[in-house]
C-alpha cells in the first residue's frame, strides 16, 4: 500500500523568524486537528532553517524534515554548496531533486540529477524527484513524450531498491505559482501515464507502491478534488505551504 504524503515547498522565502514561526503554527494545528490522517507531511525550508525546523519538529512529533536541493558530490572544494551527507547529518530524511525551478534556472539536467540522486540514496535519504511540462511542450501535444524522457533519463536508471526510496512530484510548470491549477482530469491522465511508465521500466508492484504527488498551484480549495484521484498520491505545496492554516487545510484533504 503506497503511502499519501504532503510535501511544503517554502522555495525561498520567509526569514528565520517567520520560518520558526510557521512551523510552531502548523506543527500545532498537526497535532490537534490532523491525528488519523493517512497522511505523511514533509516540510522543505530553505538550507539555514533545516537545524532549527527540524528540531520543533522533532518535540511536534509527526512531520518529516526535507531539503530542496543538495550536491552531488559527498564533500570537498565546493563553495556555497551543501552535501546529501551534511543533510543527513542535521536530521533531513527526503530531498526535493530536479524541481522545475533548478532545472530552469540553474540549468540541471538529467544527467547532473542522475548524479544527485546517488548522492541522496547513499545518503540513506529519500528524493522527491520533480518532472513536469511547460505550456508550451503542452500546446505542442509533447506532453507524454517530454515526461517519459525525463523519467528514463533522470530516474529510470536506478536499481529496484534503489527505486523503492523514490517519491516521484508531477509539476506542470504553467501551474506553478500561477493560480492556474491542473484540472483533475489532467493531473490524473499525468499520474496514470506515469505509473505505466514505472511498470514498464520496472514491474507492476513498483508501480503501484510509488508515491506520485501533484504540484502546482494546488491549494485549500482544490486538493480534496485533486488528491480524491486514483493515481494522485499528495502534493508537493508552494504558495500554500506558506499560510499555516491552508497547509493545514491541504493535509487535512485526505
Ligand atoms: O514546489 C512546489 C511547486 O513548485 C508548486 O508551487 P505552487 O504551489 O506555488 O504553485
Amino acid at each position: 500500500m503506497r503511502k499519501n504524503l504532503v510535501a511544503g515547498n517554502w522555495k525561498m522565502n520567509l526569514t528565520y523568524q517567520d520560518g520558526l514561526a510557521l512551523v510552531s503554527e502548523i506543527t500545532h494545528m498537526v497535532a490537534d486537528e490532523v491525528s488519523g490522517a493517512n497522511v505523511e507531511v514533509v516540510i522543505c525550508p530553505p538550507f539555514p532553517l533545516l537545524h532549527s525546523v527540524g528540531r520543533l519538529l522533532t518535540e511536534g512529533g509527526r512531520i518529516h524534515l526535507g531539503a530542496q536541493n543538495c550536491h552531488q558530490q559527498d564533500s570537498g572544494a565546493f563553495t556555497g554548496e551543501v552535501s546529501a551527507r551534511l543533510l543527513q547529518s542535521v536530521g533531513v530524511e527526503y530531498v526535493i531533486l530536479g524541481h522545475s525551478e533548478r532545472r530552469q534556472y540553474f540549468h540541471e539536467d538529467d544527467a547532473l540529477l542522475s548524479q544527485k540522486l546517488k548522492a541522496v540514496l547513499a545518503a540513506g535519504l529519500k528524493p522527491i524527484f520533480c518532472v513536469g511540462e511547460t505550456l508550451e511542450t503542452r500546446e505542442a501535444g509533447e506532453t507524454f513524450s517530454h515526461l517519459g524522457k525525463q523519467l528514463k533519463d533522470g530516474l529510470f536508471h536506478l536499481s529496484n531498491e534503489e527505486f523503492d526510496q523514490v517519491t516521484i512530484a508531477y509539476e506542470p510548470i504553467w501551474a506553478i505559482g500561477t493560480g492556474k491549477t491542473a484540472t483533475s482530469a489532467q493531473a490524473q491522465e499525468v499520474h496514470a501515464f506515469i505509473r505505466e511508465q514505472i511498470a514498464r521500466a520496472y514491474d507492476a508492484e513498483a508501480a503501484q507502491n510509488t508515491t506520485i504527488l501533484y504540484g502546482g498551484s494546488a491549494n485549500a480549495q482544490n486538493a480534496r478534488e485533486l488528491f480524491s484521484q486514483p493515481d494522485v498520491d499528495g502534493g508537493l505545496i508552494g504558495g500554500a505551504a506558506l499560510k499555516s492554516r491552508d497547509f493545514t487545510e491541504i493535509i487535512k484533504s485526505f
